[in-house]
């Protein structure tokens, strides 16, 4: 019997023995940094010449590990492989499948500080960030593991005299996950795990800057008893690998998360028909954000300033539900600004090897380089009040900053930065901050900081977001708990983590049979 669902604790690092382990972690993962790692097609290890180099974005000199880079002819044997294998795998008891899901969370468990300690070396994750990814994936695993056990006989339906009906669901075939770097184990592991317990077969593309925490799972899902071929590890170019696959006939289903723009190129090209295809292909896409924390005049005001600096700084913004603009109502505008540059202004920056430091790095260049650039978009677009400045010399350090008095028009209220950046527009009343929080095409999270029930109503109805918020920051869904996906170009709003999630990665058949 299997126990009732309840999300992964935090870990506390300020008991001594947690600080400890953790610390055990990262010995592990340094005694192994700069392997090399092959790709996987059908349980079969294959090396490439060419590599893809994942580094430490803290410490550019750090090699994590070099990983083989798939090319278009391996895309097409691991296809051909997982084409194969799922008519083996889609006949795979559910309870069997499920297992192997408990048996992986199970594993991960006891790596847990080993798996965050190569998340904060890969993704630059601060100690409690690097936790929460690595709890998240564990959670993803039992939570999506008793979905299936709850899906595995369908769903109750009529039938008349003479007759019974059965409505049951199937798996799709085979399926093409891409998964972002920052959350590079949760969100690649659930993406991942969701479409294989449904009795799917997966062809998995990790991001290029976190592939080896991928290769790190996939040993986990090979010890936990994952038959060859069900999961296929295929790094590499998304314009190569991923075109080639998105256009594949035989791919079924694609579960994308990413920005906007590589999800509506995939969205596109899933939609044309390839020589030899006989269905429609099935699109997940779980996109960016422009998340709002909007403020009431009645409202904790030290509440709404902690919940602005965690939510914009976490992770160093880099997460699709960070607050990246704050409204706030022009009664207490002030003295919310004031003390957000407080305790903007305490934020520690650094290499998160010390447990100590709030922010590591951004990803890589190209994010500094964008980065930075919103900054002077933002100094000439409002008043620059904290941050600004950046250093790359050793890793790709960004100060956290803050932009006042910014039009809602304005660029930086509307662009999804990805960084730690945060914007601050001043609304006359509730009902223009409201307005305002609506007015991108996003519409991921949100969340409002008020005392006035009649507000709480109002955003409940008319704030559009995917999800919202109530005298909170706007980040950390939990799995079963907050299901997370967003509206407009956030996305389908697939919810990951919730009770809908694994009907995506399936088709329902109705069996009729006259008695
Ligand atoms: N809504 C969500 O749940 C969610 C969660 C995490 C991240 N995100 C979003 O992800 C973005 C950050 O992640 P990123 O920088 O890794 O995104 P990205 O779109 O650059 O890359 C995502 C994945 O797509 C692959 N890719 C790139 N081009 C491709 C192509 N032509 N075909 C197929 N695959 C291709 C990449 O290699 C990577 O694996 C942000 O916009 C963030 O908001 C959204
Ligand atoms: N699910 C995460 C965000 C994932 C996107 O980056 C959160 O709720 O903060």
């Amino acid at each position: 019997m299997v126990v009732p669902y309840k999300h992964e604790p935090f870990t506390d690092f300020s008991v001594d023995s947690n600080k400890q382990d953790f610390e055990k972690g990262l010995a592990t993962v340094e005694s192994y940094l700069g392997k090399d790692y092959d790709l996987i097609v059908g349980g079969e290890r294959i090396s490439t010449e060419d590599k893809i180099v994942s580094i430490n974005p803290a410490n550019k000199e750090e090699v994590i590990g070099r990983v083989s880079k798939a090319t278009r002819e391996i895309a097409e044997k691991a296809m051909q492989v997982a084409d194969e294998t799922f008519n083996t795998w889609r006949k795979t008891k559910p309870e069997v499948r499920a297992d192997i899901l408990f048996r992986a969370a199970a594993i991960v468990r006891r790596r847990k500080h080993e798996f965050s300690a190569l998340l904060l070396k890969e993704a630059g994750k601060p100690w409690n960030e690097a936790d929460a990814d690595t709890a998240e994936a564990i959670d993803f695993m039992e939570y999506y593991a008793r979905q299936m056990l709850k899906l595995k006989d369908g769903q109750p339906v009529e039938s008349r005299q003479g007759e019974y009906n059965r409505y049951s669901y199937i798996p799709l075939g085979v399926g093409l996950v891409i998964s972002p770097w920052n959350f590079a184990f949760a969100i690649m592991a659930g993406t991942t795990v969701a479409a294989l317990v449904a009795g799917n077969t997966v062809l998995l593309k990790p991001a290029s800057t976190t592939p080896v925490v991928a290769a790190k799972f996939i040993e986990v899902l090979e010890e936990a008893g994952l038959p060859k071929g069900v999961v296929n590890y295929i790094p590499g170019s998304g314009a190569e690998v991923g075109d080639y696959l998105v256009d594949h006939p035989r791919t079924r289903f694609i579960s994308f998360t990413g920005s906007r723009d590589v999800g509506l190129r995939i969205y596109e090209r899933a939609s044309k028909l390839s020589e030899g295809q006989i269905w429609l292909k099935r699109v997940i896409a779980e996109m960016g954000g422009k998340d709002t924390i909007v403020v009431d005049k009645e409202a904790d005001l030290e509440l709404a300033a902690q919940s602005i600096v965690k939510s914009a700084f976490g992770f160093s913004g880099q997460k699709c539900s960070a607050c990246s603009r704050a409204v706030i109502v022009e009664d207490v505008y002030d003295q919310v600004v004031d003390r957000v540059i407080e305790l903007t202004k305490e934020l520690t920056v650094g290499d998160t090897t010390d447990g100590s430091i709030f922010m590591g790095p951004v990803i890589d260049q190209a994010a500094f380089d964008k980065i930075m650039e919103y900054v002077e978009i933002g100094r000439s677009e409002g008043r620059l009040l904290a941050g600004g400045e950046g250093d790359s010399s050793k890793g790709y350090f960004i100060q956290p900053t803050v932009v006042a008095d910014v039009d809602p028009k304005a660029r930086v209220m509307q662009e999804e930065i990805f960084g730690p950046f945060v914007a601050i527009a001043k609304a006359k009343d509730f009902n223009e901050a409201i307005e305002i929080a609506n007015n991108t095409e996003y519409g991921l999270t949100g969340a409002v900081i008020t005392n006035n029930r009649d507000h709480i109503e109002q955003a409940r109805e008319d704030f559009h977001v995917g999800n919202l918020y109530f005298n909170r920051g706007c980040t950390g869904a939990i799995v079963g708990y907050q299901p997370f996906g967003g509206f407009n170009m956030s996305g389908t709003d697939s919810k990951a983590g919730g009770p809908d999630y694994l009907v995506l990665h399936m088709q329902a058949k109705t069996t009729s049979e006259t008695l």
